[in-house]
């Protein structure tokens, strides 16, 4: 029986996940910087629909697994913990396990995935796949059921486009951060308000509600006070988590938010083209159609500035072929499916071979 450490003390992997159960599964996992999801699956047979509803045997959730966040150590005990925690709430066991496909934050290199491969290759025995992505690759799968071709726009406290063609060649847009020019994320919007406060207060900009709003949510009564409050904690999320006022001025006909919020658009749509553009996925006369699953927060329907339509309106211009999706299924969800998919087509070209 494998042990391994794990906060200093010995960590008895086989009898945390117990004995239980023999029937073959997958696990999705999705981890991001605020939690870590993984979803086990049992692996159902091949036919022209899916099981509805899914066949979900488990559902566990960690916390942050981005390595750039945690470091590398801690990462990798969660993504070990969220998936003992998902084969032992299944009833099910390690050697139950046929594919693990592993959706993280944090992979942008084959670096990093060969690293996470070489870890979950001294968990899990030979005959298991093993499958490592970007955790946008899970979003994708999520809207288009398991399967890699289209592009995903993500839109939350950062953002990033992410596409596949159906013959496997990918491509990404943004995703490097808010430094590196992720401008139409709910950190961008949310940073853009905050700055044109400063500037209207200075009087290098013109009057905003956005002054008064902002303040009165974050319970400050002049915009010097901003000073202290950005810096008392600038971490990305606190300051995205102002989207919804931001959206609620220009509901209210503020033109300075309404021009942040079309810049936004105009962000979160050149990203989307490019990967389009790149990959092709529109046709020699741009207008073959693609599915585009949309993500994220900042793309949540809105009463009457909705920015995920006004992205789709906007990608439309160029490429009428959009066919945008709101997944039904969560990420983890799509991971598990991918992971069915990669299964699939391996048993397939193994069996015409024979
Ligand atoms: N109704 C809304 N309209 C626009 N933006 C919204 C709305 N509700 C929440 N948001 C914004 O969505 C963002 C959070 O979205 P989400 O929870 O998808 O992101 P996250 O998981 O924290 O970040 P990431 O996907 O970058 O890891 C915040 O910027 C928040 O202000």
């Amino acid at each position: 029986m494998k042990k391994r450490y794990r906060n200093g003390k010995i960590w008895d992997f086989e009898h945390e996940i117990g004995e239980l159960g023999n029937r073959e599964v997958i696990l999705g996992l999705d981890g991001g910087t605020t939690s870590t999801v993984c979803i086990c699956m049992p692996i159902f047979p091949f036919s022209d629909s899916f099981p509805d509803p899914l066949p979900v045997l488990a559902r566990a959730v960690a916390g942050c697994s981005n390595h750039n966040s945690v470091g590398e150590t801690a990462a990798r005990e969660t993504l070990e913990q969220v998936m003992a925690d998902a084969l032992l709430k299944s009833g099910s066991n390690r050697s139950a396990v046929r594919a693990v496909c592993l959706s993280v934050s944090g992979v942008n290199h084959s670096t990093d995935e060969l690293r996470i491969l070489n870890w979950l290759r001294e968990i899990f025995p030979s005959h298991v796949k093993l499958y490592v992505q970007n955790d946008a690759v899970a979003a994708l799968a999520s809207g288009t059921m398991g399967k890699l071709h289209g592009c995903v726009l993500i839109a939350g406290t950062g953002t990033i486009a992410f596409g596949f063609t159906e013959d496997g060649r990918q491509a990404r847009a943004a995703g490097a951060g808010p430094v590196l020019g992720d401008w139409g994320s709910g950190y961008g919007i949310a940073a853009q308000a905050l700055t044109a406060i400063v500037r209207a207060y200075d009087g290098r900009g013109p009057v905003t509600i956005l002054s008064s709003n902002i303040l009165q949510t974050l319970g400050l009564s002049s915009p010097d006070e901003l000073i202290g409050w950005t810096y008392a904690d600038p971490s990305w999320a606190r300051i995205a988590a102002l989207v919804p006022v931001v959206v609620s001025c220009a509901e209210a006909g503020d033109r300075v938010a309404h021009e942040i919020l079309q810049d936004s658009v105009e962000e979160l749509a050149l990203s989307v083209k490019a990967v389009v553009q790149r990959l092709g996925l529109c046709g020699e006369d741009g207008k073959a159609s693609f599915p585009l699953v949309m993500v994220g927060g900042v793309l949540e329907a809105n009463k009457r500035w909705d920015i995920g339509k006004e992205v789709v309106n906007h990608i439309s211009k160029s490429y009428p072929g959009v066919l945008p999706i709101h997944p039904k299924v969560e990420p983890a969800v799509g991971a598990a499916l991918l992971g069915w998919n990669f299964l699939m087509t391996e048993s397939h070209k193994e069996a015409c071979k024979r």
